[in-house]
């Protein structure tokens, strides 16, 4: 059998931009690829693995304990397939820095559901993998918007009680983090995730607008920015947030954009507040630009759970980024900048 080879590219996310808090996120120009190599005639297992670029020296390179592809055989399992293929080989560019809320953990959700997809041939649709990384990642923003591309909302079905228990299967026993016994035969394949959990639609995104990331050198774990919100919120701070989103969904689509409808919509009152321990100095920060104090500027944000700051502009740009960088370094922080696009393609998978 034939040698066969295909590219899986992946693009970084930004999420909540503001008020919608597990709702909105945007796919952006840095990317995760995987060049991955099938050698039918090769007797190798199980998959051998690689890594340059960002976290490179921190991704673990064991098959069944690196991200992407745990859940490759996680999507396998569910169809029906419980053992890589042999000869595989995957070697991976990540440009996404881990932990920064530029959507790492997602980006490696989607490519796992893509190479799956692919190496077993299964022919699952994009939003029947969707179904899948909700299994692993529970919030839908950013895998939802890494895998369809552009500016995306989502919400999660209710679902009935037997899917409810279908769905809340614990992520130990979704990606199990131990390899299968001799002959890499796994014992009970999990269940199938129940079908349509995730729904989505693609908002606008003015030409205009482009995005700037400010990356502080530290990273900010998903699962310790979460832990710090609250269950429960007052009705003041929700319709704060509600009445934002509804008016920012329709402002970043429309030309040319309008600064101070963007900027005010972009404020939150239901992660960033109690996200600032974990940030120094994010208030000052995010108070640091205004459009009147930097013509350009439409509005500023933590980039999902951080530290990430998001900010987008239509002019400007460099002086933004200083003005950002300068406010981290009074807390001596050092922070990369980059100039990023949408992305409107979202995963794909290229066959050679
Ligand atoms: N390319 C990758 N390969 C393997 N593991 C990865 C990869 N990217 C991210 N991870 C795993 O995900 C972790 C980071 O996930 P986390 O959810 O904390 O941050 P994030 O996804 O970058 O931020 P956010 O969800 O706020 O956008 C890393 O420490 C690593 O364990
Ligand atoms: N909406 C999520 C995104 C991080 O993955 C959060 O802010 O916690």
């Amino acid at each position: 059998m034939a040698l066969r080879s295909f590219t899986v590219k992946v693009p970084c996310t930004s999420s909540n931009i503001g008020p919608g808090f597990d709702v909105v996120g945007l796919s952006l120009s840095l990317h995760l690829t995987l060049d991955v190599t099938v050698d039918p005639s090769s007797s190798q297992s199980p998959p051998i693995l690689s890594y340059t670029g960002a976290g490179a020296d921190d991704a673990p390179l064991d098959p069944y304990k690196n991200l992407t592809t745990r859940t490759a055989l996680y999507v396998l399992r569910c169809n029906g397939v419980n053992h890589f293929p042999k000869g595989v080989v995957i070697k991976v560019h990540n440009e996404v820095p881990f932990g920064r809320g530029l959507g790492s953990s997602g980006a490696a959700v989607v490519a796992g559901l893509l190479l799956g997809n692919a190496l077993g041939n299964l022919g699952l649709s994009k939003e029947r993998l969707l179904d899948h990384a909700l299994m692993i990642e529970r919030h839908p923003d950013n895998v939802t918007a890494a895998l369809m591309g552009g500016f995306v909302g989502s919400y999660l079905l209710e679902l009935s009680p037997e899917d409810t228990s279908a769905k809340d299967v614990p992520l130990s026993e979704v990606l199990p983090e131990f390899p299968p016994d001799a002959g890499e035969q796994w014992g009970i394949n999990p269940p199938a995730p129940p079908k349509g959990i995730g729904h989505y639609i693609r908002f606008g995104w003015a030409k205009e607008i482009k995005v700037i990331a400010i990356i502080p050198q530290f990273e900010v774990s998903t699962a310790k920015a979460r832990s710090a919100l609250p269950e429960s919120y007052s009705k003041t701070d929700l319709v704060f947030n509600l009445q934002r989103l509804a008016v920012l969904t329709t402002a970043l689509a429309r030309s040319p954009p309008d600064p101070y409808l963007i900027f005010q919509a972009m404020q939150d009152k239901v992660h960033q507040p109690y996200r600032k321990h974990l940030i120094p100095g994010l208030p000052t920060i995010l108070a640091s630009v205004t459009p009147s104090s930097h013509p350009g500027l439409l509005g500023i944000c933590l980039s999902g759970a951080g530290p990430t700051i998001l900010a987008l502009a239509t002019d400007n740009q460099q002086a933004i980024a200083d003005t950002i960088c300068e406010e981290f370094k009074k807390e001596s922080i050092e922070c990369k900048v980059e100039f990023l696009e949408v992305t409107t393609e979202g995963a794909q998978v290229t066959e050679h």
